[in-house]
């Protein structure tokens, strides 16, 4: 039984409909220790058999025998199995991976054994010392001459330690002293007990071997032994082969990027800017959320709830109950709250406080002594709602006070003399109704005691009993036209306010309520759809990356032909392949999201240092969150973006692909 048998094998290409048969029925036997030259007219099919020969050409009829097995060329993984573990190949244009050292090239191919990485780089030291390049391991094949390299072709072809050697014109590029070297070490692998066969138009070549097979016309019409076969030593120590694992996918890839690094790193900052401004803009939005919420709770007691009187008897949102204090200046009556549904109120449960309280539709302002007058819309009562840190020079105001916004001052006293209302005296007049109904003007002196600087409300509040004291003296309606309703704790709030705006008498709604958080809420609604409008912005940008993504692996495919078909043959799988593409691409979306993270965080200390002084306010707050989020968009868009082209890679046709400039 022969090592390698090959039967009666067929192969036609078609084009068309048309058949062109190359092989006419080929049998060949070899042994292990020989060293056969395979000649022949060009155009003969010398190439075609060889493909049949290693594993790479599934389409022909005939059987190959390896160690007495068949080969079942049909079935694809026990092919890729097969170049793995039995197959190494030398070519006459040495077919180096361009973007791995020589070391590297050699190890590409033991990355498929079973050796550990330490016996991995002696083996591919040991190969690269005996084929004389000890000291070029480092070099890439572009610093290397022909020769060099294709003593690299040939420690790579042997590192697996497989049993065939197929070279395909191994000294056509070769001077005749380094074809001399070559074909020594051709003789060495021979004698080392391996097959080697060898496609060549050189006599000097075939002169060499242990034996001369001669083809024309798609069949065997010479077949003569110069000597023997070599002697198999007795020790064949083999080197156990084994799916390339994954990491050495991710490794390869990433030796692929650093050499392309530049090329890269473009693609990188393109992606990066779409992450950036994803993170950006999401950190922006809670920032200004959290401000916001912050100026409201700093004006407004979260746990107070501002309760109305329901004009309209169903329920009414915020924006109609807002309305009713305009109202109110035509219809003082309309929002007068009575007493018996004060008490009623009180009585629900969670409600830790009812406090009554005014606000003047229309109201004037006269500045004693100067004059100065300067008229308003809905002046309230200082109440639990309002909070005494909100008061920047002064304090509450107590019976015969009141507190001013800072606005209000501004434009009685003049933009820089504002300040200077505090200690004065004004006169507040205002239009009430008495009990039976008929309007009353009401007039009452206060002290300014207090400059309230807020930017979300204007702020002037006066003392709820100097308002009632004025009533009761002009004998008008002092009923309350709002409460404020403190709630036992902040999470009741919510409940509470349910409960009152569910309060009905004959069947119609008494209240309305109004709450920080329902404020808040409608706020940070509008922030959210703005924050929405700008993720979407950038949104597109990703998606751009996304696409130049996809342009360039489809570029790196067509480049990498090449390298796919080499890859192919030294056994990889279309799932390596594949890998490869992926890989590649996750790796850039990681470095881009690494790079994004780095620029956020610069922009956010940038942005944040540049408006803390105005607004004492960090308002880029980029969460955890908003990073994994950035990070896993980076790595699905990146992994989805190689699908398809690293699909299109797989799918290559090895020959095809070795074929390729
Ligand atoms: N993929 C293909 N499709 C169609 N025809 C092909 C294909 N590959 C090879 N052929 C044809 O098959 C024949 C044999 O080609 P092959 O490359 O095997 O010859 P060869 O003996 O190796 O030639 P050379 O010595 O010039 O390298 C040639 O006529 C070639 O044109």
């Amino acid at each position: 039984m022969a090592f390698l048998e090959l039967n009666d094998i067929f192969k036609s290409y078609f084009l068309g409909n048309n058949e062109f048969p190359v092989l006419k029925g080929i049998s060949l036997s070899f042994e292990k220790g020989e060293f056969v030259s395979i000649l022949g007219e060009s155009g003969g099919g010398k190439s075609t058999l060889m493909n049949i020969v290693g594993g790479l050409d599934r389409e022909f009829k005939g059987q190959v025998k390896v160690n007495g097995e068949l080969l079942d060329h049909r079935n694809e993984k026990q092919l890729d199995e097969y170049r793995r573990s039995t197959i190494g190949h030398i070519y006459q244009s040495y077919n180096l991976i361009p973007h791995l050292t020589v070391l590297d090239n050699v190890l590409v191919s033991l990355d498929m054994t079973t050796l550990s990485s330490a016996e991995k780089k002696q083996r591919a030291e040991e190969l690269l010392t005996k084929v004389g390049l000890t000291d070029q391991i480092h070099k890439y094949p572009k610093h290397l001459s022909g020769g060099q390299k294709q003593r690299v072709a040939i420690a790579r072809a042997l590192a697996s330690d497989p049993q065939i050697i197929i070279a395909d014109e191994p000294t056509g590029a070769l001077d005749s002293k380094n074809t001399q070297e070559v074909l020594a070490l051709m003789d060495e692998i021979a004698k080392d007990g391996k097959l080697v066969i060898a496609v060549t138009h050189s006599s000097e070549v075939a002169n060499h071997g242990t034996r001369i097979v001669h083809m024309a016309d798609g069949k065997i019409d010479q077949d003569e032994r110069l000597k023997p076969a070599y002697q198999i030593p007795d020790d064949p120590t083999h080197i156990q082969t084994q799916k390339l694992p994954a990491h050495a996918s991710y490794e390869f890839s990433f030796k692929h990027l650093m050499y392309n690094f530049w090329r890269n790193s473009l693609i990188m900052v393109g992606v990066a800017i779409g992450l950036f401004a994803v993170m950006i803009f999401s950190g922006l939005g809670n920032g200004v959320n959290r401000y916001i919420q912050q100026q409201i709770n700093s004006v407004a007691n979260p746990r107070v709830i501002q309760v109305l009187k329901n004009t309209t008897g169903r329920k009414m949102n915020q924006q109609e109950l807002m309305e009713t204090f305009q109202n109110m200046a035509g219809d003082p009556q309309a929002g007068m709250i009575d007493e018996g549904q004060i008490r009623r109120l009180d009585k629900l449960s969670g409600v830790q406080k009812v406090e009554k309280g005014y606000t003047l539709p229309t109201y004037r302002l006269e500045v004693a002594k100067t004059g100065k007058v300067q008229s308003g819309t809905a002046l309230s009562t200082w109440n639990a709602n309002d909070k005494a840190d909100s008061i920047k020079h002064g304090h509450e105001p107590r019976r015969g006070e009141m507190v001013i916004g800072k606005q209000e001052a501004a434009q009685m006293m003049g933009a820089k003399r504002y300040r200077k209302i505090v200690g004065k005296k004004l006169n507040l007049t205002f239009n009430w109704i008495n009990q039976q109904g008929q309007p009353v003007a009401v007039q009452v002196p206060v002290k300014v005691v207090g400059l309230v600087d807020s930017a979300t409300a204007g702020g002037s509040a006066i003392n709820y009993e100097t308002v009632y004291q004025a009533l009761k003296d002009k004998n008008a309606d002092k009923r309350p036209n709002f409460l404020a309703v403190k709630a036992a704790s902040l999470d009741q709030v919510q409940t509470v306010a349910d409960r009152i705006d569910a309060l009905r008498s004959q069947n119609r709604r008494v209240f309305g309520t109004i709450t920080v958080g329902s404020m808040l809420k409608r706020i940070n609604s509008y922030v959210k759809l703005a924050s929405s409008i700008l993720a979407g912005v950038a949104a597109i940008s990703l998606l751009v990356s996304a696409l130049m993504i996809i342009v360039t692996m489809y570029m790196s495919v067509s480049e990498r032909t090449k390298e796919i078909g080499i890859l192919r043959a030294l056994g990889e799988r279309k799932v390596d392949i594949r890998r490869l593409f992926t890989s590649e691409s996750i790796l850039i979306g990681l470095f881009a999201a690494v790079l994004a993270l780095v620029i956020t965080l610069l922009a956010t200390w940038g942005i944040n240092s540049a408006f803390y002084g105005l607004i004492k306010f960090n308002i880029v707050q980029l969460t955890f969150g908003n990073v994994i989020f950035a990070f896993l968009a980076a790595l699905i868009i990146s992994f989805l973006a190689a699908l398809l082209p690293a699909r299109r890679a797989a799918k290559l046709n090895p020959i095809e692909a070795l074929a390729a400039e």
